[in-house]
């Protein structure tokens, strides 16, 4: 549906976006998803049309939105922008702050604002109040719903929740994705926080240095991250050097499954910390070697135990699920599940 080719963007001699290749489907949720200065908001702005790219190609629909000869203007593109926190114009009752941009009559445009606030899960009285006597997570809602009043095929959002805290961040999060998709609305959503991203994509594109490093689906881009930065910044992650060969990594921790056959030779392979489950040592019934805990940070549902072994060279850090059990000087045992992923070079 929208459709990104080569778009490349300098501010002065510093390159922001180089090569950026981006394909959407109708109806999909892509998150671009990356460090502060990545270069997210300015492609998210380019897509918009209040950025114009320095080369590329952008179509929406098989029409084309920006290339050499072209640039269709913001307020013709079809495309819905939700920006972050202080989107509302604060002279606006909510009701209106909705209305704007509607060109109805009068009791059309009341008609609409009802049915754009129904489908935001706002309650119809609040579009009498002004934008700072509702919440954070209502202002946003009144945001999208003003987005939504232009009937748009693509929405774009540029951390539209984070200034709500975790638990209306989420529910928010969830309320944006079903009603985008009850209203068959495409969106792109810019965000630094990997547990969003993963959580609202159908496709995540991780961006680095203004260079996406792998788009993929969540599942695929947390499993099989193409590098060692990529695994890092989708979430905690446990990397090796490894021996590669006929699909198994030789590691420290013993002999893996590995993914990415055509991989082979001294490598860096990557494990997520659920694939680790940690169990207790018994010494007459086992030829593993024992683990011992050093050290645990309690920190509620999770732990962080410090992990060593005479076989290693390098004590291990892992997150798991806290257990009264987990005990200083206690013996453990290691058990891997699912394959290793080989990082590439
Ligand atoms: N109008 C501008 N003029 C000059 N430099 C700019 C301009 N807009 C952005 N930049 C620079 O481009 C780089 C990317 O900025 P951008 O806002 O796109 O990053 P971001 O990934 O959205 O960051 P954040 O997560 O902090 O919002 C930054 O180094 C920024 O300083």
């Amino acid at each position: 549906m929208i459709e990104l080719a080569n778009i490349s963007k300098k501010f002065g001699q510093t390159s922001v976006l180089e090569n950026i290749n981006l394909s959407v489907v109708p109806a999909s949720r892509t998150v671009i998803v990356g460090p502060s200065g990545s270069g997210k908001t300015t492609l998210l702005r380019i897509l918009a049309g209040f950025e114009t790219p320095d080369s590329g190609r952008i179509t929406l629909s098989g029409k084309t939105l920006f290339d050499e000869n072209t640039f269709i203007p913001a307020h013709q593109r079809g495309i819905g922008f939700v920006p972050q926190e202080g989107a509302l114009f604060p002279h606006m009752k909510v009701g209106d702050n909705i209305a704007y941009g509607l060109t109805g009559s009068r009791h059309e445009n009341r008609r609409r604002i009802a049915e754009l606030m129904e489908l935001v899960s706002l309650d119809r009285h609040l579009q009498d109040h002004w934008p700072h006597e509702i919440s954070g997570g209502q202002q946003q809602r009144v945001a999208l719903a003003r987005a939504l009043a232009q009937e748009p095929v693509l929405m774009l959002l540029d951390e539209p929740f984070s200034a709500l805290d975790t638990g209306l961040r989420a529910a928010t999060r969830k309320a944006t994705a079903e009603l985008l998709a009850y209203a068959g609305v495409a969106s792109i959503l810019v965000t630094h926080d990997q547990h969003e991203a993963l959580s609202f994509a159908s496709q995540i594109a991780v961006i680095r240095d203004g260079r996406f490093s792998q788009v993929g689906s969540p599942t695929e881009v947390y499993s099989q991250p193409v590098d060692e930065a990529t695994a890092l910044f989708l979430g905690d992650a446990l990397i090796f050097s490894a021996q590669v060969s006929n699909g198994f990594a030789h590691c420290e921790l013993g002999t893996i499954p590995a993914d990415n056959p055509q991989f082979t030779g001294d490598k860096r392979i990557m494990l997520r910390p659920e694939q680790i489950i940690i169990s207790a040592y018994q010494a007459d019934a086992e030829t593993h070697h024992a683990v011992t805990i050093s050290d645990v940070d309690f920190t509620g549902y999770l732990s962080t135990l410090t992990l060593n072994s005479p076989a290693w060279t390098a004590p291990l850090q892992i997150k798991t699920v806290s257990q009264q059990k987990w005990q200083v000087g206690m013996q453990v045992k290691l058990a891997i599940t699912g394959h290793a992923c080989v990082l590439a070079d």
